[in-house]
């Protein structure tokens, strides 16, 4: 179990923000934060990976304490048992796959790990290799193997696989998937992809000017069990347009768009840029405000 109790004074380009989180994961978990730009998700990561100290609170993993601003506990990054991976990769340049995963090695660390990540992540034939020569999807493998180097407990991913092209994403997802059984990881998100979080978590947290603004399971979050569907995808809105007396919704699923017909009142619920799900039973499509 990972309890955070987080205070700390943000700055942003509009003024303060006073962030303060309560927040329990069970072990085991895949949980996603989620919320707009701005409302502390990665600031909470930063906290719980010791890169960002919390003006006050306290930080319990499993029974040890990582943070206690009274007692004047605040372990360093390294002896927290973290494993990060970035949007950007954040790879060593000058160095080759195996030499980034070497790095991350601890003293006196058994160095058989390399070789089994190296072999599990598909990156042997690439290990001599320098990241730039690299696709964003390889690069991206190596940073999350480098991350599970010194056998984390928790995994943080921000936003991981937001660069990448839809394919790669897939692909990369179904990684993350089983990397996250595989070392009983406890492995928190930062996503703003709903069919990302739907596929890969079982608990969502929203987060809104730093608190938690909504919780539950993946299903309840998203409302999935109101709709008992054969198949259903998540997309956005772009475009409402009038044709007679029906609307045309054109909403875009990965590089699809979909024309959903609506009336008028059901139209009036959807703006642009709102996230909705697109489901079927048979050939009539329902459009449901997520
Ligand atoms: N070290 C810091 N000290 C004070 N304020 C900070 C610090 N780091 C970030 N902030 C501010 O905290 C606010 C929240 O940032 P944060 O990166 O946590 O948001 P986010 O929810 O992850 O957003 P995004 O989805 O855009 O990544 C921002 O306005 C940012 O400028």
């Amino acid at each position: 179990m990972i309890s955070l109790n987080l205070k700390k004074t943000l700055k942003s380009a509009g003024g303060k923000i006073d962030l303060n989180l309560q927040l329990t994961i069970e072990k085991g978990q895949f949980v996603t934060l989620f919320g707009e730009s701005g409302a502390g998700k990665t600031s909470t990561l930063r906290m719980l990976s010791g890169l960002l100290r919390p003006d006050s609170g306290t930080i319990k993993v499993g029974e040890t304490i990582w943070f206690d601003s009274h007692k004047n506990i605040d372990l360093k990054p390294q002896q927290r048992k973290v494993g990060y991976v970035f949007q950007d990769y954040a790879l060593f340049p000058n160095m080759s796959v195996r030499q980034n995963l070497e790095y991350a090695l601890q003293k006196n660390q058994d160095r058989t790990i390399i070789g089994e990540l190296l072999e599990f992540a598909e990156l042997g034939e690439l290990e001599q290799r320098k990241p730039e020569t690299l696709s964003g999807g390889q690069k991206q493998r190596v940073a999350l193997v480098r991350a599970l180097v010194q056998r984390p407990e928790i995994l943080i991913l921000d936003e991981p696989l937001s660069a990448l092209d839809l394919k790669m994403r897939i692909k990369l997802q179904e990684y993350l998937l089983q990397v996250h059984k595989k070392y009983n990881l406890t492995t928190i998100l930062v996503s703003h992809d709903i069919g990302e979080i739907v596929k890969l978590s079982d608990r969502v947290y929203e987060l809104q000017n730093g608190s938690v603004i909504k919780k539950g399971t993946t299903t309840d979050f998203f409302g999935l069990n109101k709709t008992s569907a054969k198949f259903r995808f998540s997309g956005e809105v772009l475009k409402i347009q009038r044709e007679d007396v029906l609307y045309v919704i054109s909403v875009l699923i990965g590089n699809d768009i979909i024309k959903v017909v609506a009336d008028r009142t059901e139209a009036n619920n959807f703006k642009i840029g709102d996230q909705v799900l697109v489901a079927s039973k048979a050939f009539n499509p329902i459009i449901q405000k997520i």
